[in-house]
């Protein structure tokens, strides 16, 4: 069957609008992530990346625009929900269960065969150091070990399509490098992941893509490499110093210095 690039991404956004009130949140975001990519998606405080992440995932509907994630329209819930993983910033777990009994609670919602959802809660009790702790209340838990668990619970379904708002927030650096190859994992894999982070030294591990989001528009996309020499300060930038001299923050960078 001949196929379109427009056919074949795993995420599809067409000119996105989103208002709330004279606020203008989005102002024409079009993006496409082929099957396969790690797409970091980069933006100060209060861009839109958030209010991006929710319109596609079906959560929030545009003012205007479309989106299509695996082929399916975002409005299509019933059979975009299989195919898609979102772990929001603040994710949402019960207090009062374990993470054991969260991971069991999630795989019923998810219809997940039994044999199936104890082997690959096991898996990832075990992958994030959780085994120890997989029967005591969640509620008890400290920042990180709820952020493993959410993340646990995101994937559990083995979905097509992840989308990450700073998974490794509250990580330590051996439950971020776990996060990290996960991600390429899952990629190589061929399956797709949207990662939206303030930890660029994450993005630049990971990416193959990157877009930066500044006041609801995207003003800059490509290859890290590409949007690393956007940055003055030539061959060594960094993707720090090309996200500050995109998003207007380059000159408080190139005047901090030791009499400040
Ligand atoms: N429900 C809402 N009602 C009104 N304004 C909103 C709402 N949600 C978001 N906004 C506004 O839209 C803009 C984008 O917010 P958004 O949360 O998407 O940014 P963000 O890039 O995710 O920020 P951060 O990095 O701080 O999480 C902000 O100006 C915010 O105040």
């Amino acid at each position: 069957m001949p196929s379109t690039d427009a056919g074949d991404a795993a995420i599809e956004a067409t000119d996105l609008r989103k208002t709330y009130g004279s606020e203008v949140a989005l102002d024409g975001v079009s993006l496409s992530v082929p099957p396969g990519r790690v797409y970091g998606f980069l933006g100060p405080n209060g861009a839109g990346k958030t209010t991006t992440m929710r319109i596609l995932t079906g959560l929030t509907r545009p003012t205007s625009g479309t989106v299509r994630v695996s082929g399916i329209d975002v409005n299509d819930r019933r059979n975009l929900a299989p195919r898609v993983g979102y772990l929001p910033e603040t994710p949402p777990l019960y207090d009062e269960f374990s993470a054991r009994e969260q991971l069991d609670y999630v795989a019923d919602l998810r219809d997940i065969p039994k044999d199936t959802a104890r082997r690959r809660i096991d898996d990832y009790l075990d992958r994030f150091d959780l085994t120890e702790d997989a029967d005591r209340r969640t509620g008890t838990y400290s920042k990180g070990m709820r952020q493993k668990t959410a993340f646990a619970q995101t994937v559990l379904h083995d979905p097509d399509v992840l989308f990450l708002d700073e998974p490794t927030s509250g990580l330590d650096p051996k439950a971020v490098r776990r996060i990290r190859e996960f991600i390429v994992e899952f990629a190589d894999a061929g399956r797709t992941v949207f990662l939206s982070t303030h930890i660029l030294p994450v993005v630049e591990a990971v990416a193959d893509r990157v877009g930066v989001l500044f006041e609801g528009r995207l003003v800059a996309e490509g290859a890290p490499e590409d949007v690393k020499a956007r940055a003055e300060t030539g061959e060594r930038a960094s993707l720090e110093d090309a996200f500050l001299e995109i998003t207007g923050d380059g000159d408080a960078r190139r005047t901090a210095g030791p009499d400040e």
